[in-house]
């Protein structure tokens, strides 16, 4: 299946990378924007799909979260420090990074639909319910290592009694909430 996937998305992309001259000279090899982003979700594996689209010849990945589009500080860098976080590519490769805190940023559909109207969006999902308790999870690992305290889910979760929707991690399961603001541009 991903192999159909990624015929398909270099297929769809042939007309915005063909930019670049055709070729495979040292000239040619340069860091280019993603032609395809994974957007999300948090702990739904986009880690695992990052690494599985990697093992593709013609696919290129940043391995770490940039962050551009979700977080201001990064995007006041600019479009030239994006493209300096990506790996390098020869005309015909595919750039992709990943980082899942796009999909639940209010700004990140505008702003990527402003760099990019014909990028292509990755998301991966899972069951919201263990998205969320996963979520929990790497969040409490990282407060046990870091000696910080740290509230048990059941607290963080409920408020008098009633479901607490200002629970980010809750937040971030509400798929459909995040889905519609990238839908209302894509
Ligand atoms: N192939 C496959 N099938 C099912 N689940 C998988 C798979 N690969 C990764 N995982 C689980 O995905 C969780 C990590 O997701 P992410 O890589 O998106 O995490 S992160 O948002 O980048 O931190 C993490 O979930 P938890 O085990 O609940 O932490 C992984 O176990």
């Amino acid at each position: 299946q991903l192999l159909v996937c990624l015929r398909e998305l270099r297929i769809s992309l042939t007309s915005v990378t063909s930019a670049t001259p055709s070729g495979t000279s040292n000239a040619s090899a340069l860091q280019r924007l993603p032609g395809a982003i994974i957007i999300g979700v948090r702990k739904g594996g986009t880690r695992a799909l990052l690494e599985m689209l990697n093992l593709h010849p013609d696919v290129e990945v940043a391995k770490n979260e940039i962050h551009y589009f979700n977080l201001d500080e990064n995007f006041r860098k600019g479009l030239d420090w994006y493209r300096a976080q990506m790996p390098i590519t020869l005309p015909g490769q595919l750039t992709v990074e990943k980082t899942p805190g796009y999909f639940t940023a209010p700004l990140a559909p505008k702003r990527i639909w402003a760099t990019n109207p014909a990028v292509k969006l990755l998301l991966i999902v899972r069951d919201p319910a263990e998205r969320l308790v996963s979520d929990y999870t790497q969040v409490l690992h990282n407060r046990i290592q870091q000696n910080k305290p740290y509230q048990p889910l059941e607290e963080l979760l409920l408020s008098q009694g009633h479901i607490n929707p200002k629970y980010k991690a809750l937040q971030r399961s509400f798929y459909y909430q995040h889905l519609a603001r990238w839908l209302e541009l894509f």
